[in-house]
């Protein structure tokens, strides 16, 4: 492995007790000449092996409060930490690769490269972290044995199922061991049964792993199997459900 490619692994040792923190997260945009307050002052803490599920309506302030949490958009006010590092202190490349190094995406649509294999598709992030090439196939099949696809390591990804895919991108997200992964719908274009299996998998790995994840989600059996549900409504967040 290359200089690059040990610092990559550096900060994932290092021992927090706090994986990503908000405190008084505002964002508000401008719009039709007026200002839209999407997040209000928003307080929330995931600590490692916590498997968290945000829920909330369309338009609550989802998609604005993890692009927020992972230093993809700014805060109009307050301040955001990972692994307790202030993300207001670092430059856009030190954002960059602190997503890049400590934390995993998941989207509702797995995004793999069609006509690459499943271990190409899983390869990607290595590549982007420079880790040489025999390190890198090894730590993708490693990742697809973790997810329980190891046998699909060839196959290409228009050749897999859509919960193959799903697992797939969970295996892209946790081969380059994030301490952070959010997932934005993982199981909305999956079918019940499917969504399980990814719903167990994924809370299996936070809590063996001691991975904080942070999931938004209007799946019920997301709720029930999460360690903590948090309502966003209106740009706030509870940990109690909002009144209808
Ligand atoms: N770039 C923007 N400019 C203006 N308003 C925005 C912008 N992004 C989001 N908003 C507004 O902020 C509020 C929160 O939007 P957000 O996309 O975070 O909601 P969401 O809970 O993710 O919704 P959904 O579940 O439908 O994706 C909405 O009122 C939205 O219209």
């Amino acid at each position: 492995m290359d200089s690059q490619a040990l610092t990559a692994q550096q900060p994932n040792s290092n021992p927090v007790s706090t994986i990503v923190e908000a405190r008084g997260v505002t964002r508000d945009f401008s719009s039709g000449g007026g200002v839209v307050h999407a997040l209000r002052g928003i307080d929330l803490r995931v600590l490692p092996g916590e498997f968290v599920a945000l829920r909330g309506r369309s338009g609550s302030g989802k998609t604005t409060l993890l692009n927020i949490l992972i230093g993809l958009d700014n805060p109009t006010s307050g301040k955001v930490s990972i692994l307790e590092k202030d993300l207001s202190t670092l430059n856009e490349t030190e954002r960059a690769r602190l997503r890049r190094e400590s934390v995993g995406m998941m989207f509702q649509n797995a995004h793999l490269f069609p006509s690459l294999t499943a271990q190409e598709n899983v390869e990607i992030p290595l590549r982007l972290a420079r880790v040489p090439g025999r390190k890198r196939t090894e730590m993708a099949l490693q990742a697809l044995e973790h997810v329980g696809l190891g046998k699909r390591a060839h196959h290409r990804g228009m050749e897999l199922s859509g919960g193959e895919q799903q697992r797939v991108a969970l295996a892209r997200a946790l081969v380059h061991k994030p301490r952070f992964i959010i997932a934005d719908e993982p199981t909305g274009n999956l079918d019940s049964l499917t969504g399980r299996d990814i719903i167990m998998l994924l809370r299996t790995i936070a809590h063996e792993e001691g991975i904080g994840m942070l999931i938004a989600t209007h799946d019920a059996v997301l709720y029930k199997a999460a360690d903590r549900v948090l309502y966003i409504n209106d740009g706030l967040v509870t940990s109690e459900a909002p009144q209808e």
